[in-house]
């Protein structure tokens, strides 16, 4: 058995392209995809804290957690502007910000 040295992988390697020139321009784009999700992350964890407040205060008035008058308005808003993923986006934003039901 003959050993190999671990090697660092080639901008190409990393990223799929066949060009030096490709490989940099993915890199630059993946680096704003990052920052991106990033940005999308924080937001959606700032959706989360203002819907916590809405569920607290419809609570503690006597109400319900879920309010499915209002999710049908989410879902058509996300389905109208990004089709059917956008639904299950919805859905999967609305499980995060009250849970599964
Ligand atoms: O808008 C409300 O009434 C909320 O409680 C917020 C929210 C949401 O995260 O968008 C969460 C739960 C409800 O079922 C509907 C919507």
């Amino acid at each position: 058995m003959t050993a190999t040295t671990p090697t660092t992988p080639t901008s190409t390697e990393k990223t799929g392209a066949r060009t030096e020139a490709a490989a940099d321009v993915i890199t630059g784009a993946r680096e704003r995809i990052d920052a991106l999700d990033d940005r999308i992350i924080g937001l959606v964890q700032e959706r989360m804290a203002i819907s916590a407040v809405i569920q607290d205060a419809r609570i503690a008035s006597g109400g319900r957690r879920v309010n499915l008058s209002r999710e049908m308005e989410i879902l058509t808003h996300y389905s109208e502007a990004l089709g059917k993923p956008g639904t299950s986006l919805a859905m999967t934003l609305l499980e995060l910000c009250r849970g599964r039901i």
